[in-house]
């Protein structure tokens, strides 16, 4: 099937193949092409250029994208779609005046989502979780990250991979799948941290591995949570089953954790809402993609990650969502996008570099994914009719989509 977009106000993040992820001041760069054409063969890019060289041909589905900007669909590399109920008693109390950290010590937070969790089914866990999915699509996102880390026993931990499975055979978009078994030590293990991570390493980490379920690794590295010594543990017996690490970090301190995950070849660190010098410096000197969440930062009110700081170093950046249910219940990578540019201080070029390319290059997709670019999955979000691309973070709440094609195929 072919399809061909006309009259392009403007086609955004053009790209060469060899380009997998952008840095620093080159973060300020998106190519574009003005009153251009997009050519669809099947689920491939086959073709784009001048509106003056568009091939005369009678494509099967033709749209006219006059006045409408059409870029490559967000690359969402950080989230938890899956899991079971909400938390808005806890949204509730922190407006009250708790914060996360009391939420959690009260046995809220995590472990409220993951006694809901393992008293739900797998049926009933795909069919709550597979309408956030289809929500995160409409709204633009192309490929996703998704986390287990809502089981944390070895039941738990392996529906939530079967349903993020399941949802990556039933649907379009791209899934890859993240073991997240240390997201926090149930309760039981309070005393006993050894215990549950023997449980992750030998129990957890094999049936997964041979079930082949999952695609990463993560651990969610923080005071209160899991130690540097814990999470290198985790990244040492994840590298032996093949996965590699993307890591919860820096999210409330700053504990050197960076390190250890640039000195385990980490693909990523996410959150960064703390960020030292040093840590600059370590990234610096790695292929890791530092990842940026801040609808996290806006809805449990923590400071940003300072991305002007990190991409005057030089650094490279990712946005993700986040999307869960305790720090984050948003998948709309149209708001990261927009906050991103608003409290971030990240001008819209960079804001899309870091939603697309570099969300791919956080998942490992930078091949297929994240760009305009000959022979990538033909995954293009058009827009209404806008004045420019600087209108979808400007117009921060309107929704600013006409339609989505993820593979080629236009979502309902
Ligand atoms: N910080 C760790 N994990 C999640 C939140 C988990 C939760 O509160 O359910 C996050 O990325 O924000
Ligand atoms: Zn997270």
């Amino acid at each position: 099937m072919t399809t061909l977009i006309t009259n392009i106000q403007e086609l955004l993040q053009i790209r060469d193949a060899a380009i997998t992820k952008v840095s620093g001041s080159e973060m300020a760069l998106l190519p574009s092409i003005k009153n251009a054409f997009l050519l669809i063969e099947n689920d491939i890019i086959a073709d784009f250029g001048l509106m003056e060289n568009c091939p005369k041909i009678n494509a099967d589905i033709t749209i006219d994208a006059t006045g409408k900007v059409v870029l490559p669909t967000w690359c969402d590399s950080h989230t938890h779609i899956v899991y079971a109920g909400n938390r808005i008693q806890e949204f509730v109390d922190r407006i009250n005046g708790l914060t996360y950290e009391e939420i959690a010590n009260r046995g809220g937070g995590i472990l409220n989502s993951a006694k809901k969790l393992n008293e739900t089914s797998e049926e009933e866990l795909y069919n709550q979780s597979k309408l956030r999915l289809e929500e995160v699509m409409r709204q633009g996102t192309g490929a996703v990250e998704i986390k287990s880390g809502y089981g944390l026993t070895v039941d738990g931990e392996i529906k939530m991979l079967r349903v993020i499975k399941k949802l990556s055979e039933n649907y379009p978009i791209k899934i890859k799948a993240t073991f997240l078994g240390a997201h926090a030590f149930p309760s039981e293990y309070k005393e006993n941290h050894s215990g549950y991570i023997d449980l992750i390493i030998n129990e957890m980490l094999p049936k997964i591995a041979q079930e082949n379920l999952a695609d990463y690794i993560d651990a969610f590295c923080e005071t209160g949570y899991f130690s540097v010594e814990e999470t290198e543990r985790i990244m040492e017996a994840g590298k032996k089953h093949g996965l590699i690490a993307k890591i919860h970090v820096n999210q409330f301190n700053a504990i050197n954790g960076i390190a250890a995950c640039v000195k385990h070849n980490a693909l990523s660190v996410d959150h960064l809402e703390v960020v030292t010098d040093e840590d600059i410096e370590i990234l610096k000197n790695s292929e890791t993609m530092p990842v940026a969440l801040p609808s996290c930062s806006y809805f449990i009110s923590i400071p940003y990650t300072p991305a002007r700081r990190m991409i005057e170093a030089g650094l490279p950046l990712a946005l993700a969502t986040d999307f869960n249910p305790g720090t984050t219940p948003s998948g709309n990578m149209n708001f990261v996008v927009a906050t991103a540019c608003i409290k971030m201080k990240m001008t819209p070029e960079e804001a899309i570099n870091a939603a697309t390319i570099n969300g791919a290059y956080a998942m490992g997709i930078s091949g297929t994914h994240g760009s305009i670019t000959k022979g990538k999955k033909a995954n293009v979000i058009i827009s209404k009719e806008v004045t420019s691309f600087y209108q979808l973070p400007y117009c921060f709440g309107s929704d600013l989509i006409e339609c989505v094609l993820i593979d080629g195929k236009i979502v309902e």
